[in-house]
């Protein structure tokens, strides 16, 4: 069994590792953290898992980690960085949900997290947990930094166009909407009921960390410069994303090809759905499932495709991803634990 330490049990991407770790059947969850919560029983806070988790949270300065195979830190940014090199070097894998290792480049790291990095020799180390694209590099890691829920949802959609020099690398637009559950469950006022239900609106329009991430992956794709246009939205719903992304066709292709690219390319991603041309993916489709789905349009067959992709962005945006990446780096089938069913309705 692996040794399974979580450090920020109380948090949404917390309790979305939990609610997947308890079902694992390779996995023992060994230390759950809490700094304000400890010695309470996990399931006293959530219900949801009692009979399934039997364990207390413990505060991050009492969980003895380094007796874990790996911890996942679902924490804000800049706390991995604080503990991930101990935890290494006692051979501990470690799984960062949050940004600490995702930027290779630590000043673009500082001036967007407004955080300096205490461990940048670790950076070139880290392999960025997006298994799709980087399977390989995962399967070795003893760090992976998992990406952002928006990033996951870009790179996936854009990579075979990319890939295959279809699209003004330039030019791409997206357009991009997260549930409420994507700002994490501390207090704040633009999550409270009163202000985002019932309300729709975009923020970080002037600059968003993930697209620095987006770019720099998206960058690793293609030989030409990448100029990317990423607007978020917050929607009055409490799970799941949905991407609408644009590129400009640069060469001729029918829709058949098109399509049959994108189905090519993820025919061996188990949790990439490509869904028939023109289709309208939904977010509930995917959630509560590592499911991501995406579906081509192309309005008027003139030269803009449009990819629109979802998810839920507690799963295949987090915390799903990050034990799709555990499995990977323990050598169990990717789908481990991950083959629930999205919920309807
Ligand atoms: N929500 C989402 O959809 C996604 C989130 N992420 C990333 O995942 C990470 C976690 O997000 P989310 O679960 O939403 O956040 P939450 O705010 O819901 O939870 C944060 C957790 O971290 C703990 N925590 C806070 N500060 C510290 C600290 N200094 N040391 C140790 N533990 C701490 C808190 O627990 P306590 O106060 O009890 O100690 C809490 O359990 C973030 O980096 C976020 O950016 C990534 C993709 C998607
Ligand atoms: C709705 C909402 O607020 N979403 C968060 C992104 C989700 C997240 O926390 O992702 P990272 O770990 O990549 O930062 C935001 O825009 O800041």
């Amino acid at each position: 069994m692996i040794k399974v330490g979580i450090v920020g049990g109380t948090g949404y991407t917390g309790v979305e590792l939990l609610r997947l770790l308890a079902v694992h059947p390779d996995v023992e969850l060994t230390a759950i953290t809490s700094r304000k919560e400890d010695g309470l029983p996990v399931a006293d806070m959530f219900p949801s898992l009692r009979g399934r988790v039997n364990i207390a949270f413990s505060s991050p300065d009492k969980a003895d980690l380094s007796k874990c195979d790996v911890v996942f830190f679902a924490t804000p940014h800049g706390v991995a960085m604080a503990q991930a090199p101990e935890l290494l070097k006692a051979g501990v894998k470690v799984i960062d949900l949050a940004a600490d290792f995702r930027i290779k480049d630590k000043a673009v790291f500082e001036k967007w997290y407004k955080i300096d990095h205490t461990c940048p020799e670790l950076l070139e180390e880290a392999a960025y947990g997006l298994a799709e694209l980087n399977r390989d590099n995962i399967k070795n890691a003893r760090l992976v930094a998992n990406p952002g829920c928006y990033p996951t949802t870009m790179q996936l959609g854009y990579y075979p166009l990319l890939k295959n020099a279809l699209v003004d690398a330039g030019s791409l637009i997206a357009d991009c909407k997260s549930g409420v559950s994507g700002a994490g469950r501390k207090a704040e006022i633009a999550t409270l009921f009163s202000e985002s239900s019932d309300n729709f609106k975009a923020y970080g329009v002037a600059g968003h960390r993930h697209t620095p991430e987006t770019s720099a992956q998206l960058q690793k794709f293609t030989a030409d410069k990448v100029g990317l246009i990423f607007t978020p939205h917050l929607v009055p719903m409490i799970r799941g994303m949905h991407s609408t992304l644009y590129a400009r066709l640069t060469k001729e292709i029918s829709n058949e090809d098109l399509q049959k690219l994108f189905e090519d390319q993820y025919k061996d991603s188990a949790f990439v759905d490509v869904m028939p041309f023109g289709s309208h993916p939904e977010t509930r489709s995917t959630r509560g499932s590592n499911m991501l789905r995406l579906a081509l349009h192309r309005p008027d067959n003139g030269n803009t495709v449009i990819v629109l992709v979802v998810q839920d962005n507690l799963v295949k945006g987090a915390s799903g991803q990050a034990v799709q990446c555990m499995n990977l780096m323990f050598g169990l089938e990717e789908t481990t634990g991950l083959t629930q069913i999205a919920l309807l309705p």
